[in-house]
């Protein structure tokens, strides 16, 4: 039978597509998730190309990996945040498989699989999204972009003095001073001295460390308590919390004695820091113990200054992750550094860079016919690495000189059935008015 429409034969064909007929779809993302339009793009291209211009200057190699991984590589059982929020499902093989929500496992995996065939020490860096499934409740973003550079095979902290330089470098090319942003570094090994003191078993080291790590963001007699639950004693949990204060490295070595790694590695990461002229950027400070289970010596934070905003960017040592994988254990170390904390900084600081669009030429043909001339023209341009917005169908010239000056382009150039059979165009220097004919292959 007929249904609406133009008479089209045949069994029930649709009706034309009224708009209001069918339900709009939420033209939202996803929550907890961002689109990026090309203003925004412009911006975090702005900050990735940073990222990445340093990766290079600093020697590191460009890798990825895939953003579905399988959940085993995240399932530590540290009691870290991170797995708690794991964006985690079983796909339709009946495997169950993760958004990553951080970059250093994949990293771990890939420099397992390749194994012999890379030649140590290695310097990779990637800039990926990583995801986190948070009850909205809390508002929070589910996807973020994360710098990440890793130096896998030093054992010594040359590795981590480098890696700081390398965000210092980083800092440095955004407008970010030292009086803006500085580092917190301190080493796990602090407390897995204290922990051996009291002998408490090295299998607890990571559990120990990622609940420490809270004391700032819950009641410190909620982090004894959960100490005391994971087997750490009375009096070793006072000594733990007590290390944390030390105010200095002198202090500390007066409380651990200067035998231990932990003293000798951050004097050593002092002094290279002269070297490396970043001393100015970073200072001890025990409290620091990052959130992941997996750091064993050097951890550093970035932060900022005036104290308002969350941990730019935060990294470490970590020499036992590649054993958790069952292979043979590869020191290493690495950060992460996100994409909203340091976009929030640049905004308070009126730091953000004016991106606005720029196109060197928009091409427009006077009438119908002379579309295909004016696609030669913009032919021509481009070849030579012109950018060029072609007029794809007629317009008043009022509506071209708007776009123009919306896309902020350089010259016009208008082709007019007169001047082409002079084998000439008209451009028009947008910014002075001036204007001229150019044959075509004098065009630039
Ligand atoms: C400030 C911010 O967006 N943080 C953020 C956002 N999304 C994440 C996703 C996974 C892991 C960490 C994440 C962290």
């Amino acid at each position: 039978s007929q249904s609406g429409g133009g008479g089209r034969s045949g069994a029930l064909s649709p009706g034309p597509i009224v708009a209001g007929e069918v339900q709009r779809i939420d033209v939202n993302p996803p929550k907890g998730t961002r689109d990026f339009p090309p203003e925004e793009m412009r911006l975090r291209n702005w900050l990735f190309n940073n990222f990445k211009e340093v990766s290079r200057l600093y020697g590191f190699e460009e890798v990825d990996f895939p953003v579905l991984e399988n959940e085993a590589l995240f399932t530590r059982k540290a009691g870290e945040e991170i797995k708690d929020q794991l964006y985690c499902f079983e796909d339709r093989g009946n495997r169950r498989v993760a958004l990553r929500p951080e970059l250093t496992p994949s990293l771990a995996r890939l420099v397992i699989q390749k194994g012999k065939s890379v030649p140590l020490p290695l310097k990779w860096f990637t800039v990926g999204q990583c995801w986190r499934y948070e009850r909205m409740t809390r508002g929070r973003r589910r996807e973020h972009y994360q710098w990440n550079m890793d130096i896998i095979g030093v054992p010594g902290v040359m590795a981590e003095a480098e890696l700081i330089s390398s965000i210092v470098s980083l800092f440095k090319r955004i407008g970010i001073k030292d009086s803006d942003v500085g580092f917190k570094v301190s080493s796990r090994k602090v407390l897995q001295e204290v922990l051996k003191c009291y002998s408490i078993p090295e299998s607890l080291f990571g559990k120990v460390c990622v609940i420490i790590d809270k004391i700032e963001k819950i009641p410190v007699d909620e982090v004894k308590k959960e100490l005391m639950a994971a087997g750490v004693s009375q009096e070793a949990v006072q000594e733990l919390l007590q290390v944390l204060s030390v105010k200095s490295l002198t202090e500390l070595e007066e409380k651990l004695g200067s035998s231990g790694e932990a003293i000798a590695d951050l004097k050593q990461l002092f002094s290279l820091a002269e070297k490396f002229g970043y001393s100015e950027w970073i200072q001890f400070d025990a409290s620091v113990v990052r959130g992941l289970a997996y750091y064993t010596g050097i951890v550093f934070e970035g932060f900022d200054r005036e104290g308002k905003l969350r941990a730019i960017c935060g990294g470490g040592r970590y020499d036992h992750l590649f054993s958790t994988f069952g292979a043979d254990d590869i020191p290493a170390c690495g950060f992460g550094f996100g994409d909203a904390v340091v976009v929030e900084l640049l905004r308070e600081k009126g730091l953000l860079p004016d991106l606005s669009l720029q196109m060197d030429y928009i091409v427009c043909a006077l009438d119908e016919d002379l579309q295909g001339s004016a696609a030669m023209v913009a032919h021509v341009l481009r070849k030579k690495g012109q950018s060029v917005d072609l007029v794809l169908e007629s317009k008043p010239l009022k509506w071209v000189f708007k776009r123009a000056a919306r896309n902020n382009a350089q010259r016009l150039v208008l082709v007019g059935s007169s001047e082409w059979q002079r084998g000439v165009v008209g451009v028009k220097i947008l910014a002075t008015g001036e204007q001229y004919e150019v044959k075509l292959d004098e065009l630039i």
